[in-house]
């Protein structure tokens, strides 16, 4: 079993992954463009085949069996308090998905965030399609991962922006109305980031690896914020506003922006309602921790639901490592009790991971390159 393993260096890249990677909707105009669900919603109440899912019919939501999903105090962990931090290892590995409160982010922070994005969505679809999405990629103003017209479609649009590398930045799809649009996206970026690197120093603790390690992949990482607006449907027991997929990220710290529900997250099979707390954080760790940390902590498939009567808003705040890391196990997870693991997923250049990944529909954490991930 030990020799393929390569302890303390990068793992061997597999060739299959370079036949995957053409083309690319990044950059050979993959995405194609289907209708805006905020102007379909109120046009017509008749809600067409392309969003129907039948099979939503037959999936079991647990009401109650598993109770909520774990809610962790950040103020307790900074401090290192050992039973939060225990706490935050198990909800890590059992549930992949857990609430924050006490996370630092001051609450006017979120509000204008709230009030910012709000904004943006009650604009005329004229004005929003001054930042819509270029075919060639998720960033801006649409719809995400539609590449076959036989795809069934999902009930929502979005405002998608690359917050960092800040040098990276593509202002054409940050827009200027609200006026105060862009510094509040600033702000609320920056904000999560530290809270989302705080994560990461307790998780690494958890983890048994120095928090430097694990902060370093992310040193100069990419952050990414998709602001989903849910307008509501008639028919919003057959749709769905996010198909069932596991986030290919590090680490996503979720608000939502109303009260109307409709996160699930998957448990044993059933759909778990998650309860947001009133100025907490969903987090969740994404594929890409999953891997880091050899499996030791999952990314877990989820849904987003919508009503037939509010509207929905959430902010999803995507926490990816740097561009020029490989994604792979790290080397001193590796290592336990002085014994060398085996690597239980394959490495890949960040630049790679993301070509694929961002090039696969939604379709469960099954249908995820995870699955082509693992050994
Ligand atoms: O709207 C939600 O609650 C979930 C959205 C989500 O899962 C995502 O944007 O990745
Ligand atoms: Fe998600």
């Amino acid at each position: 079993m030990a020799e393929n393993i390569n302890v303390g260096g990068s793992l061997p890249v597999i060739p299959t992954f370079q036949q995957q990677l053409a083309p690319t909707a990044g950059e050979v105009g993959g995405y194609l463009p289907v209708p805006n669900v905020q102007e379909l919603a109120a046009v017509s109440k008749d809600v067409s085949a392309r969003y129907i899912r039948p099979e939503r019919e037959l999936e079991q939501v647990a009401a109650g069996e598993f109770g909520q999903i774990p809610v962790i105090d950040m103020s307790k962990l900074q401090v290192g308090d050992d039973d939060e931090l225990a706490k935050l290892h198990s909800a890590c590995k059992e549930w992949g998905f857990f609430q924050v409160i006490n996370h630092g982010v001051a609450e006017q922070v979120i509000t204008k965030m709230a009030e910012d994005v709000q904004h943006f969505f009650s604009l005329s679809l004229e004005e929003k399609m001054e930042y819509a999405q270029l075919s060639t990629g998720i960033e801006g103003y649409g719809q995400a991962f539609v590449f076959s017209e036989k795809q069934t479609l999902d009930w929502g649009d979005m405002l998608y922006i690359n917050a960092t590398p800040v040098h990276e930045r593509k202002m054409r799809f940050w827009p200027r109305n609200p006026s105060s649009f862009r510094a509040t996206l600033d702000q609320y970026a920056a904000e999560l980031e530290k809270a989302a690197r705080s994560l990461l120093i307790s998780m690494s603790r958890n983890l048994g690896v120095e928090p430097e390690k694990l902060l370093n992949l992310f040193n100069d990482g990419e952050q990414s914020l998709r602001m989903n607006y849910y307008p509501p449907c008639e028919q919003a027991s057959k749709v769905t506003g996010v198909a069932p997929h596991a986030d290919g990220t590090g680490l996503t710290l979720l608000t939502r922006l109303n009260q109307a529900q409709g996160l699930q997250v998957r448990k044993e099979g059933k759909w778990v309602p998650v309860d947001p707390l009133p100025g907490a954080f969903i987090v969740n760790i994404g594929d890409i921790l999953e891997i880091i940390t050899n499996g030791e902590y999952k990314s877990i498939e989820h849904r987003a639901l919508v009503n037939d009567k509010n509207e929905r808003l959430s902010i999803a705040s995507f926490h990816d490592p740097n561009m020029d890391v490989m994604i792979e196990p790290m080397s001193d997870l590796l290592v336990k009790d002085q014994k060398k693991q085996a690597p239980n997923y394959k490495s890949i250049s960040h630049r790679d991971y993301k070509k694929i990944s961002r090039n696969m529909k939604l379709d469960g954490k099954d249908g995820g390159f995870i699955t082509h991930m693992k050994i």
